[in-house]
């Protein structure tokens, strides 16, 4: 088996993959501030033969997670950003200082559909560009949904939204505390992720294909006009692009692709973006 990690800021999720058929088996998370302890909801490690990671957390909770698998498993691969991979040229002044999941997101994002914006809704939302010849821009951090509520101090951070709410609902203006700060911070993300995105094809000339995944991925789809895909797995998409060790994934396959997003043309675009100047 192999077991591939994405330790967020606020979850650290885990999936097992079988080695030789590429299915997935299991998977699970866990808060990111608990340690990881043998239980219920960590895999069983005697069945681990390579582990692939992703961390953004502090350097002291992978540093740990590290040393505590390298005692069992005898692969551990551990993702850095780097200044170039898979075609991919990562558009920071400092390479190293990208977000490694958002590198990873990168370069599943360009292995799947060419040049891409994607775009990540976790503790932080992230929305990076990547051109079709593999130039990656960089890209726009903006808090998250919890975040952005918790830093409102308002007393409603633990109504979350509901994941099932329809987009319509959330846009229109609340009527008490929890409604009105759901559908601010809502507007909030989906307006920046709807202007981000039109400004940065404008600026490029080119209408590229938006790609979604993190936490809260499901129901900020629902608020986003831009034509776009789901995947849930992107992040473990550019674990296994960056050290593929299946023959699925030596072939280039990755585990819940979603079928490319058609984009809208740049007049399109360009004419949404025009009108809502003009407003
Ligand atoms: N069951 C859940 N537990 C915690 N957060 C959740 C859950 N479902 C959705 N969320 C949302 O997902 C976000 C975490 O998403 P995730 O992509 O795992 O973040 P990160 O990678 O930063 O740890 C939370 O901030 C929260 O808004
Ligand atoms: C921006 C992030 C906090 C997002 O992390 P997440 O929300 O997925 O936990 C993370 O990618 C990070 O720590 N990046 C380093 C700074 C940067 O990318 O510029
Ligand atoms: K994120």
């Amino acid at each position: 088996m192999i077991l591939d990690l994405d330790i967020g800021n606020t979850l650290s999720k885990w999936r097992l993959k079988d080695a030789d058929s590429s299915e997935i088996r299991s998977r699970g998370a866990v808060w990111t501030r608990e340690e990881w302890r043998p239980g219920a909801d960590i895999p069983d490690l005697d069945v681990v033969e390579a582990v692939r990671i992703s961390s953004v957390a502090r350097a002291a909770v992978l540093d740990e997670t590290v040393g505590l698998l390298r005692r069992r498993v005898r692969h551990v691969h551990v993702a850095r950003s780097t200044a170039e991979a898979l075609g991919v040229v990562n558009g920071y002044a400092e390479p190293g200082r990208l977000g490694v999941d958002r590198w990873l997101g990168a370069l599943a994002g360009y292995q799947l559909a060419g040049g891409c914006c994607a775009v990540d809704c976790g503790s932080a939302i992230t929305i990076d560009f990547v051109l079709p010849g593999g130039q990656h821009l960089g890209g726009f951090i903006v808090p998250g949904l919890r975040l952005m509520k918790e830093s409102l101090k308002l007393g409603t951070r633990n109504v979350a939204i509901d994941p099932e709410s329809e987009a319509d609902e959330l846009l229109e203006p609340g009527r008490r505390t929890v409604d009105a700060v759901n559908h601010g911070i809502y507007m909030a993300a989906v307006s920046a992720i709807n202007r981000i995105y039109s400004e940065v094809c404008d600026q490029e000339g080119v209408a590229l294909p938006m790609l979604l995944t993190g936490g809260d991925a499901r129901v900020i789809s629902r608020g986003v006009q831009v034509p776009h895909a789901v995947w849930p797995d992107m992040v473990y998409g550019g674990l296994e692009a960056r050290f593929p060790l299946t023959l699925a994934e030596r072939a280039g396959k990755m585990a819940g692709a979603p079928r490319v997003p058609d984009p809208v043309s740049l007049e399109k675009i360009r004419a949404g973006l025009a009108f809502s100047m003009l407003l």
